[in-house]
């Protein structure tokens, strides 16, 4: 899963990447801390509205502030352009790459795409919007995700430090150590999923999630715990949304020139693309 040599403190150095990285870094904090001022005039001038993450958040901040009778805002426009540089990575790349990699998975495997298109269908017809009610419907759909999250986690692993010393599965680890969870391995065991754990078959989760594997947490592609990503429902909503409207109007297959290689990246990536192919229907 490591596919670079990490070489403490080299990030601070002026290579020519570094002084693009941090131009990049710039540009796009210059860019956000613009928007973020425009609401806030906007906000004074009592015309913002409230319906997006930034003016909820910005109106949370106000109202926070005021009850904690502080002269300065709780969050400074360093913590809202961390968040909002958080959301969008974090909301972004990930169920771009999924979808990604269901249209690969479903080129790969035209019956299961068959499947989706029948059940997209048959609860939105051909030519009606896809809508909430509806996606609550998808069984085949959600069965295809999972098992894409399954077998290509946009996140393939994830770290935690100790901040103190703790006693984990009989071994004792003094703070500040990292421990890494692995997801993308744990999804491909065998000894948790059967010996067809590297082979799609998203008839694993016809029963849910906590019936499709022997050991349970073993489907984690959005972590677990108190740090759960928040967007998880919002992502497959999303995924869902996007995958009704292409099978709606599209079928698609894989191009000659697409090489199958996951790797990741920020996010587990097709190293050398996804170039398909989609038929009007
Ligand atoms: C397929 C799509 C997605 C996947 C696979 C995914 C996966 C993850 C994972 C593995 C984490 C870390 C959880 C942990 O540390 O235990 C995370 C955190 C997070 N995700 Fe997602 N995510 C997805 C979509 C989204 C979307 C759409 C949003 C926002 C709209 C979002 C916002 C966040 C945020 C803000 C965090 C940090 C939460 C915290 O630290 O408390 N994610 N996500």
């Amino acid at each position: 899963m490591i596919n670079t040599l990490y070489l403490p403190g080299f990030r601070f150095l002026p290579t020519r990447l570094n002084r693009r990285i941090k131009a990049n870094a710039h540009e796009v904090e210059e860019l956000l801390r613009g928007i973020v001022g425009k609401r806030e005039r906007t906000m004074k001038e009592g015309r913002a509205s409230n319906d997006d993450l930034l003016g909820l958040l910005m109106e949370s901040n106000v109202a926070e502030t005021k009850q904690a009778g502080n002269s300065r805002p709780i969050m400074t426009m360093g913590d809202i352009i961390g968040e909002l540089k958080l959301f969008y990575f974090a909301g972004m790349d990930t169920t771009a790459v999924l979808l990604t990699w269901t249209m690969v998975v479903l080129s790969m495997h035209p019956e299961w795409q068959h499947r989706a298109r029948d059940e997209v269908l048959r609860v939105f017809g051909n030519n009606n919007q896809p809508d909430l009610d509806g996606i609550h419907q998808l069984k085949i759909v959600t069965m295809i995700l999972y098992e894409v999250l399954r077998l290509y986690p946009p996140v393939v692993q994830l770290d935690r430090q100790t901040h103190k010393e703790i006693e984990l599965g009989g071994v004792t680890y003094p703070p500040g150590v990292i421990l890494s969870l692995p997801i993308v391995f744990i999804h491909h065991d065998k000894d948790v999923w059967g010996d067809d754990a590297g082979e799609f078959r998203p008839e694993r989760f016809a029963d849910g999630i906590s019936r499709a594997s022997k050991d349970s947490p073993a489907f984690f592609p959005f972590g677990w715990g108190p740090r759960i990503c928040v967007g998880q429902n919002f992502a497959l909503v999303e995924a869902k949304m996007a995958l009704s409207s292409i099978l709606q109007h599209f079928s698609f297959g894989l191009s000659p020139s697409y090489t199958h290689a996951p790797f990741p990246v920020s996010t587990l990536q097709p190293e050398h693309g996804a170039q398909i192919m989609l038929k009007k229907l």
